[in-house]
């Protein structure tokens, strides 16, 4: 067996473990670090725009984990599977039967695809998470006449917008696309770039509506076999081309259904589904892109604290409830008391930050310094595109736990921009900016100053003041 010697040690190679790697190679070069990654490519990010303090886009790239080395002088990387950690004498082990003691250990072994529990019946249901489920959705998509995809989250919607020249059913369980980002106006919104016939005519026509709301919160196995990291933003570009754009998207959406049974037939099409609203479908295969499971493929000798999601409780430090041993990413679950406008969800942005925020408390517990969190964890922020558009969602964008007695204000012209405040007692609680905006920076100030906007009106979101000036 062989062993090694480590001041921290980084268990997984996705954006979590790099940036992790990354931060400590900046804060403790001279301190040895190991990396243990189950796959020799790792993820990096590059190009970081801030559009604001806390709003961030970046480029995900994939790239030998080798080249690591160049950044940290004292890092070694072993290609290896981690297999057991004990706690109590600090050492881990690999599947391979490697030996690492440690004194602070941080886990990023990020999570898999949970797909329907129908999985086991057909080998035509695929989860995408890394380049070889891709690899294996491409194969399919070249051969296939239909696919049938299942969930109403990222992945959903960018498959539904990337591919072309198939038939596509998208089965969904709540009543509008794409819920887990936006709500049912700007679902509409996106439903319009689906018709291709809209009068060009509509884009002029802005509109502006405020809306008091009563509705309830709109919130909403463990895998050995893993490859590589999670894929980044832009991983659905590689299927645009794949089929030939005949023009028209064939797309059925269907609502408030599940699947409720599949099974392999021999007729026209090679799977058949029947749905929980009784409709059956033959098609080739299915997609399921119904989640992501936190990676907890290793055993401990002493059983860690879990979240309902099944990640590793971390608090705000990101140490999980043994002594030593942090988590970041989609591994872990955020137990700590969030700041008002922040939550969890299993996001690139949120990985990196986590792992930044690990690093800094593993060097500040080596050098015996105070760490105080991270100012990101105050705002949630996503900045991404789907359907073509950029979207960045701020706070409370779908009015997250503020109860029944929130407002809403709109801005809306159809094919260009969709602009929603989500105002508490007249203050910002959560934004959805659709388009190009240019208003991110405004609002993310409003939403963490909690300025009183009850003065202003409506007036906040008319496209014919600048509202900047206001705040000058
Ligand atoms: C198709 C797709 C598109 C996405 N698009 C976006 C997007 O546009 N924007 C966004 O913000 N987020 C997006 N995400 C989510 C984002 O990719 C994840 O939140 C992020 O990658 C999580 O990073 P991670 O490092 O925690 O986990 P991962 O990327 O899953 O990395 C975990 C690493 O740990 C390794 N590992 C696991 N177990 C072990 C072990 N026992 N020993 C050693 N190594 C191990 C794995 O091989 C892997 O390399 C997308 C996800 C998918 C699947
Ligand atoms: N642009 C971006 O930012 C992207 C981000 N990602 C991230 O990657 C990860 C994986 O993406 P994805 O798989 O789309 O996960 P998401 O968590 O985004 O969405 C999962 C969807 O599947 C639904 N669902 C769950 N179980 C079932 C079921 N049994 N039957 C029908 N529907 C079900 C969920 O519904 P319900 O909410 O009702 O449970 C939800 O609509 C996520 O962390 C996501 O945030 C992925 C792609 C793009």
């Amino acid at each position: 067996m062989s062993s090694y010697k480590s001041t921290y040690l980084i268990i997984g190679g996705g954006i979590a473990g790099v940036t992790c790697v990354e931060t400590l190679a900046i804060l403790h070069p001279e301190e040895s670090l190991v990396l243990i990654t189950a796959s020799s490519l790792v993820k990096n990010v590059s190009n970081v725009s801030f559009f604001a303090k806390t709003i961030v886009k970046f480029d995900v790239n994939e790239t030998e984990a080798s080249s690591l080395q160049k950044i940290h002088p004292n890092l070694q990387i072993i290609y290896d599977s981690l297999n057991y950690i004990d706690s109590k004498n600090k050492f881990a082990t690999t599947d391979g039967g490697v030996r690492v003691e440690y004194e602070m250990m941080c886990l990023c072994t990020g999570g898999i695809p949970r797909l329907i529990s129908e999985a086991n019946k057909s080998k035509r249901i695929l989860g995408i998470r890394d380049t070889e489920s891709v690899q294996e959705f491409q194969k399919r998509l070249k051969d296939g006449r239909k696919m049938v995809i299942v969930g109403n989250g990222g992945i959903a919607s960018e498959i539904v917008h990337a591919t072309r020249g198939i038939q596509k059913v998208w089965v969904i369980r709540d009543d509008y696309i794409s819920a887990t980002f936006i709500d049912p106006g700007a679902a509409q919104f996106f439903q319009d770039t689906f018709n291709r016939k809209l009068e060009d005519n509509a884009a002029k026509n802005t509109i502006v509506r405020r809306h008091i709301f009563t509705e309830e919160d709109t919130l909403v196995s463990l895998n050995k076999d893993l490859k590589s990291a999670a894929l980044g933003p832009d991983w659905y570009r590689k299927l645009e081309d794949l089929r030939n754009d005949h023009g028209e998207q064939e797309l059925e959406i269907i609502y408030k259904a599940e699947v409720k049974s599949v099974s392999d037939i021999e007729s026209e099409f090679p799977l058949r589904i029947e749905l929980s609203n009784g409709r059956i479908i033959d098609c080739d295969f299915i997609v399921s892109a119904t989640g992501v499971e936190p990676a907890l493929n290793y055993k401990f000798d002493e059983e860690p604290i879990k979240g309902l999601d099944g990640g590793l409780s971390v608090n705000e430090f990101q140490e999980i409830s043994i002594k030593d041993i942090f988590a970041a990413g989609d591994v872990a679950h955020a137990a700590w008391t969030h700041a008002p406008h922040w939550f969890q969800l299993r996001l690139w942005t949120q990985a990196r930050q986590m792992a930044a925020m690990a690093a800094k408390s593993m060097h500040a517990r080596k050098i015996n310094e105070e760490v105080l969190q991270d100012f990101c964890f105050e705002l949630f922020t996503h900045c991404t595109s789907l359907f073509g558009y950029r979207v960045v969602l701020l706070g409370k964008y779908n009015g997250q736990n503020l109860g029944n007695d929130y407002e809403i204000l709109l801005r809306t012209t159809p094919r260009h921009e969709y602009i929603k405040f989500v105002l508490q007692n007249g203050k910002l609680q959560g934004a959805i900016l659709i388009g190009e905006t240019d208003l991110e920076e405004m609002c993310e100030n409003l939403i963490l100053d909690q300025i009183d906007l009850t003065p202003f009106g409506d007036e906040i979101l008319n496209p014919d003041i600048d509202i900047d000036d206001y705040f000058d």
